[in-house]
């Protein structure tokens, strides 16, 4: 991607800290109240503003991208790191300076960074099990793999019995994990963010009653 038209805003020295510590320890983290209100509420109106104006697809899985909606219920509308509004480049700004101190600490060799908004419908049946690396680079030397992924979730309101929690496997699986499996349900409160090792975790989204509304991003590497 191109440098980011608006200055990062800085994360806070202690969000800094527990960020990497957590990344450190789990290889995953979940950040709450980082990123300001009104930017989640902003991205919130562009994600709907978009669907509305039939600017989003049906997600599809796999490299070939086929949609299968029993699979994976979500349509997506992928944001260009040129686009001029202003909550689009606030974000790509903030994912900028993630990639940067995660570059410096870990070595990472992130490179660059892709990402879309998700809606998946009331009463979606979510998206099934999988991991976000494609499998050409998990068993090749590839370039351009999807090393980090970073979810922002934009649903300001959602209660509890809305469902909609991403489900993070925590051990490491060579085949997609069973139900019963170690698992962390994460519940996708707006302005929380999730961080985790794309390769590492095995994770799926669970039933939604309500629109769940998200940008999902991927650092890769070069
Ligand atoms: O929205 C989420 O919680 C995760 C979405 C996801 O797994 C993906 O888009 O690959
Ligand atoms: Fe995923």
């Amino acid at each position: 991607m191109n440098p980011p038209r608006i200055s990062p805003v800085p994360l806070p020295d202690d969000t800094i800290e527990t960020l990497l510590d957590t990344l450190t320890r789990q290889h995953y983290c979940v950040i709450d109240q980082v990123i300001p209100a009104e930017l989640v509420h902003s991205l919130h109106e562009l994600a709907l503003a978009r669907q509305q104006s039939g600017q989003m697809h049906q997600a599809g899985t796999s490299k070939a991208a086929i949609a299968n909606p029993a699979l994976r219920a979500d349509q997506i509308a992928w944001l260009e790191d040129n686009d001029p509004h202003p909550s689009v480049q606030h974000y790509f700004a903030l994912l900028a300076e993630l990639q940067h101190l995660i570059n410096r600490h870990f070595m990472m060799g992130l490179d660059s960074v892709e990402a879309h908004f998700a809606i998946y419908p009331a009463g979606s049946s979510g998206y099934a099990t999988h991991l976000d690396q494609f499998s050409h680079h998990r068993h090749t030397i590839a370039t351009g793999a999807r090393a980090l992924t970073a979810t922002l979730y934009l649903n300001e309101d959602w209660t509890p019995d809305a469902g909609g929690e991403l489900r993070l496997y925590l051990d490491e699986h060579a085949q997609a994990p069973g139900q019963e499996a170690a698992h962390l349900d994460i519940s996708p409160l707006g302005g929380r963010l999730v961080l985790f090792l794309s390769a590492r975790f095995w994770h799926a989204v669970l039933p939604a009653k309500h629109p769940r509304v998200s940008v999902t991003g991927w650092f890769k590497t070069r």
